[in-house]
């Protein structure tokens, strides 16, 4: 019997596709780039199956921090912040998608405002079928960072992350790919001269100290929340791997999806 063709999910950092320092500030000659690499890796191993998700950077961060959109929405004018951040995550997500396009990848995106519910900034509603069916036919199916309906909190954001860690539990990826600025955990950030080359479960603790949040304006918890999140879901789905590395170096991305090792790999004990 065949093996099933291996299942990858990857995220463009916003610390990558914009300028965290800035204001709903793109990269778009990153983004080029970035997509063009993922198309090369698509020829080289045309039996990929990639789930593409993408972070907000500078344009939904921003507004989410002004209106603490991530701790819950109550008031009207916490609503109308909900409804900026929202504007903003989806303008990028109008420019990640033209340039995916742009590179001849059959993108598909799945707003997470528009299908999941979350219950305490969790994913807790979500018929991801349409998104598997997108998968099934070769197609490119693309999540995001965003804002979403919360039973608990009212509204709330849900980091690309976030939304990972529900598909991981179903539809089970051997990788996970998260594409950022660093070049990888960095033991003496911001120093930044070790990069850890593997983290584990078990010697995680001795490292937590030297993991922050992210240099720039961040409602979802930078390095640390990174780490600690999918550390966690390799404990629930032993044998996945995931890779914090730099899309900066151009090849990085393309030989992160034919499954080189270029950063940080969290695995199991
Ligand atoms: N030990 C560390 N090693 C590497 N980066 C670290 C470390 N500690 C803190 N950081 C910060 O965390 C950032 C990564 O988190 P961040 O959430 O900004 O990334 P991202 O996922 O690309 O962005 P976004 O959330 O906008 O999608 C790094 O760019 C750096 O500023
Ligand atoms: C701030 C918003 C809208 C989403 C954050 O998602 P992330 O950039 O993946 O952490």
């Amino acid at each position: 019997m065949n093996e099933p063709a291996p299942l990858i999910f990857l995220k463009l950092g916003g610390s990558l596709i914009t300028d965290k320092h800035g204001t709903s500030t793109p990269r778009p000659e990153v983004l080029r780039r970035l997509a063009q690499e993922i198309a090369a890796a698509r020829q080289v191993c045309p039996h990929l199956r990639l789930v593409l998700g993408h972070g907000s950077g500078s344009f939904g961060h921003v507004p989410a921090k002004r209106h603490h959109t991530r701790q819950g929405v109550s008031t009207p004018e916490q609503w109308l912040g909900f409804a900026e951040v929202w504007r903003e995550a989806r303008a990028l997500n109008d420019i990640v998608v033209q340039e995916l396009c742009a590179a001849g990848l059959p993108v598909i995106a799945f707003p997470p405002s528009a299908a999941i519910l979350a219950r305490g900034a969790k994913v807790s509603d979500w018929d991801h079928r349409p998104l598997q069916a997108a998968l099934d036919h070769h197609l490119l199916p693309l999540v995001q960072g965003d804002v979403a309906f919360d039973h608990a909190l009212g509204g709330t954001i849900l980091s690309t992350e976030d939304v990972f860690e529900h598909l991981t539990l179903l539809l089970r990826p051997q990788r996970i790919l998260l594409a950022g600025i660093e070049a990888g955990v960095w033991e003496d950030f911001p120093a930044c001269t070790r990069l850890i080359p593997t983290i584990t479960p078990a010697a995680f603790p001795a490292l937590s100290s030297h993991l922050g949040g992210s240099a720039a304006v961040d409602v979802t918890g930078g390095m640390e929340q990174k780490v600690t999140s999918m550390l966690a879901l390799i404990q629930r789905q032993p044998g996945l791997q995931v890779l914090i590395f730099s899309g900066e170096h151009p090849g990085n991305l393309q030989s992160a999806l034919c499954g080189q090792n270029p950063g940080t790999l969290l695995l199991g004990d």
